[in-house]
């Protein structure tokens, strides 16, 4: 080989060398770019996360295919074995849902508990999740896990720990899932639907200030009476101050314009339906803009009745923007098909043995006494005799009456003699029924007499007693009635006189009774265990058999 071949070979070689450095910077130049935006991208995801456990989904927009793929992915990697299903693929889910909606909510829950101990609290607690996605969300067992701003967090702190619905259904309405919650009375599912509501509030408007404007309102709560409309309002606005929120409550029975100066710069609303329904057809509620929407007592709120209204109020709404929550202690299987016409793809979480569906508060005593129906008003003096004296003299006692002539009736027998009484029913006035039930809150009245008007959702403190003294219509309106003690941990009593008149729901109420480990009485199981399926629109069809003497009436809950 001659010089100059051996200076071509060498020029040759030094070139080829330079074009495979180059080649090689540049390939590690892509690889660091793609790091840089994989790392990027998940940091933008994780911005409220603190742990690969944490998950933001927005359920709605996660396209059934990818679920589907996701989900045979994961039967290749586990076989037929439901260990994990899709929670290793979640975050890949997750990050191409938050790419894809920017709306879904950021704050979510970092489940830090072990696998063995959340199994644990499922099995001890009776929790029963069946979520249709398979999202692998756990329950959080402390308040901690939840990714939300300190000073909900420090709200939270007079509570211990989560109840078993708060546990159950955070992870998933944090991580924006339609969700069905079913649990016993008493049990913090006001606090279950509002903690997310603020967590709603805080990622769609921020802690920013916000403008003073009518058309804020992003929560949209739904009760079925006015007065548990009111309560749930004042937890809201609790709540929601400290995060700088504004909640109003709208009902009937007051002026609305007031409640139309009270609308602005409001973000959430709590309602009756018929109010609400008005100020929309005023032009002075805009739903479009709702994104959580909450039926609180939703077995009742979908009865005929409120159906119409119910369909109205979700027409108001834009149905791709909301989420939608039903909390209630009863879901009877009449309500079901037209829940599932308003949810996406909910998850259920069932609190309790639930074998039965239908379920008492078992920290209640049940007390059935089959009575001759003339005997009820002196059984009741003999009870108050026994309840409200002595050492007992200041606990609180319900008692229930059905219809509101009858609560009337019994309200002026008992103040001829001498027991002071509050009354709370659809004949009296908004502001009476207010004043009755705060006199009753606050201990100065210790006998409330109502209606079912104040059967569902209400949260007095201290009820020690309820008396039913005319069974309601039906069995579900048994277990709201009678979870108006036992409430939050707490025990209580309820005492109810069972007459011939009642005898076809004898079925429905051993099955309660049967269900919670109470006592049957014979007198009670010589009616058989018919229960005659009950439907709202014939009321007058029960009211015949109850009381022949009066005429057939609609009850009128607000
Ligand atoms: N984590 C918690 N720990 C202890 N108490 C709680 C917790 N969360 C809520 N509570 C309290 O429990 C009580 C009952 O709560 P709430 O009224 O929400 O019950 P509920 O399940 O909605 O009952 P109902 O079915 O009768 O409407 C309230 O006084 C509430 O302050």
């Amino acid at each position: 080989m001659g010089l100059k071949d051996k200076k071509d070979k060498k020029d040759k070689k030094e070139k080829n060398d330079k074009s495979e450095k180059q080649d090689k910077k540049e390939k590690i130049a892509k690889r660091e770019k793609k790091e840089k935006t994989e790392k990027t991208e998940k940091k933008g995801l994780e911005t409220d996360e603190t742990t690969s456990k944490s998950t933001t989904t927005e359920a709605n927009g996660i396209s059934e295919t990818r679920i589907k793929s996701l989900k045979k992915s994961n039967k290749e990697k586990y076989g037929d074995s439901k260990k994990r299903p899709l929670e290793e693929n979640m975050e890949e889910v997750v990050a191409i849902e938050a790419k894809k909606s920017k709306k879904s909510i950021q704050t979510t829950v970092t489940a830090s508990a072990a696998d063995a101990d959340i199994d644990k609290f499922l099995t001890d607690s009776a929790i029963t999740i069946s979520d249709p996605l398979e999202s692998g969300l756990k329950p959080i067992l402390s308040f901690e896990e939840l990714n939300i701003d300190d000073r909900v967090l420090g709200f939270l702190k007079k509570y211990p720990k989560p109840t078993p619905i708060q546990s159950a259904s955070w992870p998933f309405l944090l991580a924006s899932r339609d969700l069905i919650g079913v649990a016993e009375t008493g049990s913090g599912k006001t606090m279950a639907f509002a903690v997310p509501a603020v967590a709603y509030l805080l990622s769609a408007v921020g802690t920013k200030k916000k403008p003073k404007a009518a058309s804020n309102v992003s929560v949209l709560i739904v009760s079925p009476t006015r007065e548990l409309a009111i309560q749930i309002h004042e937890n809201l606005n609790d709540l929601s101050k400290v995060v700088n929120f504004k909640s109003i409550c709208v009902y009937g029975g007051v002026s609305k314009d007031d409640q139309k100066r009270d609308l602005i710069g409001a973000n959430v609303i709590v309602a009756t339906p018929g109010r609400l329904i008005d100020l929309v057809n005023d032009g002075a509620i805009d739903l479009g803009k709702i994104t959580y929407l909450v039926l609180d007592e939703a077995d009742r709120m979908l009865e005929k009745g409120f159906e119409e209204d119910i369909k109205r109020i979700m027409q108001s709404t834009d149905a791709a923007k909301r989420k939608t929550v039903m909390f209630t202690a009863t879901w009877p299987p009449s309500v079901r098909d037209l829940a599932f016409q308003f949810l996406n793809n909910p998850v259920k979480v069932m609190i309790g043995d639930r074998e039965s569906e239908l379920k008492a508060n078992n920290r209640i005593e049940q007390i059935v006494e089959v009575i001759d129906p003339r005997q009820k008003e002196q059984r009741l003096l003999q009870l108050l005799r026994q309840y409200h004296s002595g050492a007992n003299r200041n606990d609180k006692i319900l008692i229930f009456a059905l219809y509101k002539k009858e609560a009337a009736r019994v309200e002026r027998f008992l103040q001829s003699k001498g027991y002071k009484i509050a009354a709370i029913h659809g004949d009296l006035s908004q502001a009476q029924r207010t004043n009755a039930l705060e006199q009753f809150k606050s201990g100065a009245v210790k006998l409330l007499l109502a209606t079912d008007v104040a059967a569902r959702g209400l949260d007095i403190p201290a009820v020690t007693l309820v008396i039913n003294l005319t069974f309601p219509l039906t069995a579900e309106d048994y277990v709201h009635r009678i979870g108006r003690t036992g409430r939050a941990g707490q025990s209580g009593k309820a005492i109810t006189f069972f007459t011939e008149h009642e005898k076809h729901l004898s079925g429905a109420l051993i099955n309660v009774l049967r269900s919670a480990d109470q006592p049957v009485p014979e007198e009670l199981l010589k009616f058989g265990g018919h229960t005659k399926k009950k439907e709202h629109s014939v009321y007058g069809a029960f009211y015949k058999d109850v009381d022949p003497n009066q005429k057939a009436k609609k009850i009128v809950f607000d």
